[in-house]
């Protein structure tokens, strides 16, 4: 009966129960079969946060869906504990754990949750979550004094008492196990409320200051990606599993101490001395498993980028008729990853020698320490069946370390990557060094600029000045090469700029630097915009480049696409998609607070008003583009843009994106290089028609007819610190006034 009860669990914790279904005398047949020695030494050793698919060979599945999710088949049982799961994640660059900054970094990354505007509900979830853990030890507890009598009663042929025992037993069970249930329901709710905060918090700060941008363009660390969507994961649920384990292994102590002891004294020596033992062997052998799970996460994503950029570059790649190549990459890097898992599986086997060894011999040791008792008559047969369960307890509470390294060396690894993403977060945020050798962008108010003319006497109207740039020495980021030295000019109204020079020279860098992209050499930058007070701190100044991006456009040669619709390529970057409305729409709210972005209702009122859909049509007229509407099913349709359109229908795209956010500025690095010359002459007279001033970057003869000056930069010549550019006017009725040097 016993057996078809427990066939019909599935629980979800593999000690707390399993330690009461199955107290063991050995000497049972009956009852070998429920608690099998396996079963007992499995029964003590949780694995809470464990991942990946347990061999089995004993009668327990584990859900990999549903991590710790644990199914008993007892009739199955067979002779092996077993094996911890192999564990996947990360650290350190070939050097050992270090404890201190483990514990640091884990603060670091675990705290602001807790201190965050979803406190509240997050003590209180945590609150019940510990609370129900205390009543599943509690419950645990009573299974220990039921299973006594229990076994009690059978020893003894008292049938009537073993019917009683046996009703009492399975009442526990049907008051017990939605205990056991909801703490792994409330705990893996928790670990998902707290996973979609770090999601969006992280998310945040590696969008801010173009933390992303920089992270990608200078390799700070590998796989970003991966940290927020694999390690995130992992830390909160790994963070939470663990916390509740120790938490659940200091309530058993203290409740188990008290039986154990009370048994028998020298038997809770032994286990001290054993589990001492055990936690030391283990540490000594499982010491390389730290690293090799970072090195092992590192590699894994390594391949899956490769993967995603076959994907990406699809096209390019067949032309190039480059497969044999990206295979050769794709499984160099496969490869890589399988060396070190082997390496892994060695560590984990050698591990597991030892643990199996110490996990089996827990079975015979407490009967065997108190077996003399027993023959002597002083104790009961049932309390060899307490001693055995009690025993199991305790030991898997102290043998959390030799149970769980694998789960700790992998945690130690995600905590190490999620720290080193931390700080470089954080060192992103805060504000750039004062130093001089740095180039200051400044944005200022557009009538704060007044203008001599040539002559001096004449004042311009303010708001002709749009950019002045001041003495600018462009220095590349990480290897500091000078590209451009000494660079003094200014753009006014309608007084477009070409930027010419030979590949190499610098041109897309002095946008980067424009845009604030780069900040490496000295110098100056000052833009003049409508609206917008100074700003120079970082703060200040990211919050002035988000009206920035309105008023100064940035078009690369290969526009950016993003996943969406077409109506969607054209807003972008200006109107971002309101979902807000949809999931209002949604019955019961299926999202939280933190993972919904908004404007405030100060940044809504500044936002300019969303084209209209007669609006969006037009303008993909105006540059040429009408057809697409019907070939792609209309505004609403989504595609992979990129891939099906044509490298100059995506640049005509970026030009109607321009004329719908109307900028007073706009920096075109070589935008129309994939158009005919009708074409570009034409979309170059749509922005001059619209009022856009524009800075161009090309190398093409046609493009000195849409402008006023030319800015030519030559190739840097590292021993001299002479200017390496020169402006000339290209046309001689357009102003002069650019260069101020
Ligand atoms: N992230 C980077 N880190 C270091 N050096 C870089 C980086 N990006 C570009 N460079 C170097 O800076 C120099 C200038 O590059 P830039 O892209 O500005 O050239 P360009 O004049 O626009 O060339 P082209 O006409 O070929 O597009 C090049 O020598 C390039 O190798």
């Amino acid at each position: 009966m016993l057996k078809m009860q427990a066939q019909c669990l599935s629980i979800t914790d593999s000690r707390s129960l399993c330690n009461h279904l199955v107290p063991v005398p050995l000497n049972l047949r009956f009852f070998c079969k429920l608690s099998s020695p396996a079963s007992v030494a499995t029964s003590s050793q949780p694995k809470p946060f464990c991942k990946g698919r347990w061999p089995n060979k004993f009668g327990i599945s584990y859900n990999q869906r549903k991590r710790n999710s644990i199914s008993l088949h007892l009739s199955a049982a067979a002779a092996v504990p077993p094996p911890a799961p192999p564990t996947t994640e990360l650290d350190d660059e070939g050097k050992g754990p270090n404890p201190k900054r483990l514990w640091r970094r884990f603060w670091k990354v675990a705290a602001p949750y807790w201190w965050s505007d979803d406190r509240v509900q997050a003590r209180l979830q945590l609150a019940a979550v510990f609370a129900l853990t205390l009543g599943t030890t509690g419950i645990s507890v009573g299974f220990s004094f039921l299973g006594r009598d229990f076994y009690n009663a059978l020893a003894n042929k008292d049938a009537d008492q073993f019917a009683k025992q046996l009703l009492y037993y399975l009442g526990g069970f049907a008051g017990g196990i939605p205990f056991f249930v909801l703490r792994d329901y409330a705990r893996e709710t928790l670990s998902l409320r707290w996973r979609s905060w770090m999601t969006s918090y992280y998310m945040e700060r590696y969008l801010k200051n173009r933390t992303f941008y920089k992270i990608q363009s200078q390799s700070i660390i590998d796989n970003p990606d991966q940290r927020i969507v694999d390690d995130l994961s992992s830390f909160t649920g790994t963070a939470l599993s663990f916390s509740l384990t120790l938490f659940n292994a200091a309530v058993d102590l203290i409740s188990f101490s008290n039986i154990l002891y009370g048994i028998y004294p020298p038997l809770f020596v032994v286990l001290l001395v054993y589990s001492i033992g055990g936690t030391a062997i283990s540490v000594f052998l499982g010491k390389d498993l730290v690293t090799l799970n970072f090195l092992q996460e590192k590699k894994e994503a390594d391949f899956r980028y490769g993967l995603v950029r076959l994907r990406e570059n699809a096209e390019s790649i067949a032309f190039y008729g480059g497969e044999e190549n990206e295979l050769q990459l794709l499984l160099q890097r496969f490869n890589s990853a399988f060396e070190n898992l082997t390496q892994l599986l060695i560590s984990s086997r050698n591990l597991e020698f030892f643990t199996n060894g110490y996990r089996y011999l827990i079975q015979i040791l407490p009967a065997a320490v108190v077996a003399p008792m027993y023959f002597s008559g002083k104790i009961e047969f049932g309390v060899i069946n307490q001693s055995v369960s009690a025993f199991n307890h305790i030991l898997g509470d102290f043998s959390l370390i030799v149970y769980q390294f694998q789960a700790i060396s992998a945690f130690s690894a995600v905590i190490d990557r999620l720290g080193e993403f931390e700080d470089i977060l954080d060192s992103s945020s805060k504000s750039p060094s004062e130093s001089s050798e740095e180039i200051s962008l400044v944005y200022s108010r557009m009538n704060d600029s007044p203008t001599l003319e040539p002559n001096g006497t004449v004042l311009k109207k303010k708001s002709q000045k749009l950019l002045d740039i001041e003495n600018l020495t462009l220095q590349t980021p990480t290897s500091k090469a000078t590209l451009i030295t000494d660079l003094s000019l200014q753009v006014n109204c309608h007084e477009h700029l070409l930027v010419t020079g030979p590949s190499g020279s610098g041109k897309t860098s002095l946008l980067r630097a424009l845009a604030g992209l780069w900040n490496t050499g000295r110098g100056k930058i000052q833009f003049y915009i409508d609206d917008v007070g100074v700003a120079q701190s970082s703060s200040e100044l990211e919050e002035t480049s988000m009206k920035f991006s309105k008023e100064v456009f940035f078009l690369p040669q290969r526009p950016y696409m993003n996943l969406g619709t077409l109506s969607r390529q054209l807003l972008y970057p200006s109107w971002a998609e309101d979902v807000a409305p949809a999931l209002n729409n949604l019955e019961p709210p299926v999202t939280l607070p933190f993972l919904v972005r908004g404007l405030d209702s100060k940044d809504a009122s500044r936002k300019p008003k969303q084209p209209t859909t007669d609006e969006l049509i037009k303008v993909l007229e105006d540059v040429r583009l009408g057809y697409i509407l019907s070939r792609f099913n209309g505004l609403d349709s989504t595609h992979e843009w990129s891939s099906v359109l044509s490298l100059g229908e995506q640049q005509r795209l970026a030009f109607a994106r321009l004329l719908l956010s109307k900028p007073k500025l706009v920096l075109l690095d070589e935008s129309t290089s994939a158009l005919d010359e009708a074409n570009e002459a034409h979309l170059y007279g749509l922005i001059r028609a619209a009022g856009i001033t524009y800075i161009s970057i090309g190398h093409r003869r046609t493009l000195y007819d849409y402008h006023c000056n030319c800015l030519h930069i030559s190739a840097a010549d590292s021993n001299t610190c002479r200017p390496n550019w020169s402006i000339n006017p290209i046309n001689e009725d357009t102003p002069v006034n650019l260069s101020k040097s």
